[in-house]
């Protein structure tokens, strides 16, 4: 775009910002409950609300306790909540099997919302992670991540996900080829409308800290995740895991972090045009929230205008612990 201009005093661009009202009107970009997906944290147990120290504000809450969660999300208008799993060290096996356990915690969890709340979309996640013994995403053969191994695993994982009610499946693992594998396995078995919302440009983050602390995967990691997940360094390297994972069919896509990566963002969503998230990230929301409870900044209105910045590069959405924060905020 190329803006004309009128010269100074006919142009006076402060007009456009002198009172409320006006600054409504020319309001380029908006904000609202719909565009949140909430991520929560699930765990074992009954009336379970246990804080995480990390992530002021977030708490570890039992199926009981998630199902009352997303009734009152969905009631503040937040249309869609994202499980991830506190998964007990005991059922951490080297095959994990318990990732596609018809009754493990995230299935259990999602019969229980939509059981609930029919109406509100559940995401789920795909990724070994929580049930390997050694943290990673795949399976570990004399200490390389396998590709194709794993990816059969995360077919057996999507269809017990989907069998349980889930709306959109979430692929986080970084592998190659698991869209397709997802997509054929879940046209094959009546499962057609659930969406797949793929990770597609998720970096190999420091942001990332809080989260493994949240769903207990920081003491189990071995090594890092630099031979799946992307070098914070790469932007065509997102553009092509895009168009790849949607050639494949998926029907959202996701960059990850958030905050530090809007330009992956609006790149993605200029070049692509398709549904395009950003998920910011554990680490993201412990920097505003723990700088807002000192007062260093004013957590509300960085919060706000944290979110407000993903619509502003190109977002559909967002998936932010902040969601019933903000969405109580945004309803006044
Ligand atoms: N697969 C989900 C995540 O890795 C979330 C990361 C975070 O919130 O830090």
């Amino acid at each position: 775009m190329q803006p004309s201009l009128a010269p100074y005093p006919a142009l006076r661009l402060r007009r456009l910002r002198r009172t409320p009202a006006i600054r409504a009107l020319v309001a380029e970009t908006t904000l609202q409950p719909s565009d949140f997906i909430w991520p929560v944290f699930v765990r074992d147990g009954e009336g379970m609300v246990e804080p995480i120290a990390s992530m002021p504000g977030v708490n570890r809450l039992s199926v009981d306790r998630v199902v009352e969660a997303a009734r009152e999300a969905y009631a503040l208008g937040i249309p869609s909540i994202c499980l991830f799993p506190y998964t007990d060290p005991s059922l951490k096996t080297e095959d994990c099997a318990e990732a596609w356990n018809p009754d493990n915690l995230s299935n259990r969890a999602t019969r229980a919302i939509k059981a609930a709340v029919p109406e509100m979309a559940v995401m789920t996640d795909v990724a070994l992670d929580p049930y390997n013994i050694n943290g990673h995403d795949g399976f570990v053969e004399d200490g390389v991540i396998v590709n194709d191994r794993t990816v059969e695993a995360l077919v057996k994982q999507t269809l017990s996900q989907a069998e349980a009610g889930a709306d959109i499946i979430g692929p986080s693992d970084m592998m190659d080829g698991r869209i397709g594998a997802l997509r054929n396995a879940l046209e094959a078995e009546g499962h057609q409308d659930v969406l797949l919302l793929s990770y597609a440009a998720k970096y190999a983050s420091g942001f990332y800290g809080p989260f493994r602390d949240a769903v207990g995967a920081s003491g189990a990691l071995k090594g890092d995740k630099k031979t799946y997940q992307q070098d914070p360094g790469n932007s065509d390297e997102a553009m092509r895991l895009i168009a790849r994972d949607l050639s494949e069919g998926a029907d959202m896509v996701m960059v990850k972090p958030g905050m530090p990566y809007l330009d992956i963002c609006h790149r993605a969503k200029a070049m692509f045009g398709a549904p395009t998230f950003a998920y910011q990230v554990s680490g993201e929301y412990a920097m505003i929230a723990g700088a807002g409870e000192r007062g260093w900044v004013d957590g509300e209105k960085v919060m706000l205008e944290s979110l407000m910045a993903f619509k502003r590069a190109g977002c559909d959405g967002v998936l932010t612990y902040f969601a019933p924060a903000a969405a109580r905020l945004l309803n006044g």
